[in-house]
């Protein structure tokens, strides 16, 4: 059985569809991304896995249970977590770990997990006082201090440092480690390839792609990129019906191509025919950025 199931799931607001038939499923174990830009419908996705919102159609499990029915026993297997403006600002950490760890059956000891994600020097700091990172760090710690087997994290890294969202990273590892399954929404490409096991890739409320980062950057259209100054101009035809060309671009004579390695291959052949020689010759791997460029152009086109 899935940790989570997601099938079908509709949700509209003034008769406009925000979620528009869904369906994902997150296996034990698995840090799940969902990806996609503004206003695309992550949130309301994962705010009815979290059973914040009531769908209007569709059919959303966690470890077997219904988020809305079952509220209470699935609020004991999911750790959310809190959006900022839900914690008061005069709450100290250690008021705010020992006050969550009360809404809970069987906690986990706070203490070494404040330790973990280093706390323990704030513990009598007011929230209000905290930096953007330590404030990540103790929703962090709210979210697991109820034992969870799922975690929910949305938009977690979103406005911290490039030090303290690779601290976060490395939290999201560990949290793995120990057994927790993670959705993580998240607008950062770099933060969804390294972390995530697969990605759902959300457009316009509905998914556009799912698959693993290397398979998302596969499936794109070009996935290799080639970048050239050719000694001599080359024929623009020939160029046009290279194979798997997915783009071309000319910049004052500097030649981009994306496609495949048989697009490459067929590059360098053209080259030698045409005894052209490729000054500034790069080739590189599209990233996960160019396969969701891709993946959400393709659904809006
Ligand atoms: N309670 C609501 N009432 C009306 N419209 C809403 C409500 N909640 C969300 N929406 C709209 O639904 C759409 C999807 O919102 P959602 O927050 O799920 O997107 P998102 O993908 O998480 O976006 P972002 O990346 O900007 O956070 C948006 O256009 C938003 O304005």
């Amino acid at each position: 059985m899935s940790v989570i199931e997601v099938s079908e799931l509709r949700k509209s607001y003034g008769g406009r569809a925000v979620v528009d038939g869904v369906s994902f499923a997150v296996e034990e174990g698995e840090i799940f991304g969902i990806l996609g830009p503004n206003g695309a419908g992550k949130t309301t996705t994962v705010e009815c896995v979290e059973g914040l919102r009531i769908p209007d159609a569709g059919r959303v499990r966690v470890t077997g249970l219904d988020p809305v029915a079952d509220h209470a026993r699935v609020a004991r297997v999911l750790g959310a977590q809190l959006q900022e403006s839900e914690l008061q600002a005069k709450l100290t950490v250690r008021e705010a770990l020992e006050l969550y760890t009360a809404f809970h059956d069987e906690p986990l000891d706070w203490r070494p997990l404040a330790e973990r994600l280093g706390l323990t020097q704030k513990l009598t700091t007011r929230f209000g006082k905290l930096s953007g990172g330590q404030k990540q760090r103790l929703f962090i710690a709210l979210a697991l201090v109820g034992n969870p087997r799922v975690v929910v994290l949305d938009e977690l890294t979103t406005g911290l440092d490039p030090r303290a969202r690779r601290d976060t990273w490395e939290l999201i590892e560990d949290i793995r480690a120990n057994g927790v399954t993670v959705l993580l929404v998240t607008h950062f490409m770099e933060e969804a390839q390294r972390l995530c096991d697969r990605i759902a890739v959300i457009d316009k409320g509905r998914i556009a792609a799912l698959d693993t980062p290397a398979g998302l950057i596969h499936r794109s259209a070009g996935a290799t990129v080639i970048s050239f100054t050719p000694s001599a101009p080359l024929d623009a035809h020939e160029l046009n019906t290279l194979p798997a060309l997915a783009s071309i671009e000319d910049r004052d004579g500097r030649l981009t191509l994306s496609g495949t390695d048989e697009t490459v291959n067929a590059v360098i052949t053209l080259l030698a025919r045409r005894h052209v020689t490729a000054h500034q010759l790069r080739v590189v791997d599209a990233t996960l950025d160019d396969a969701f460029l891709d993946l959400t152009q393709e659904a809006t086109a």
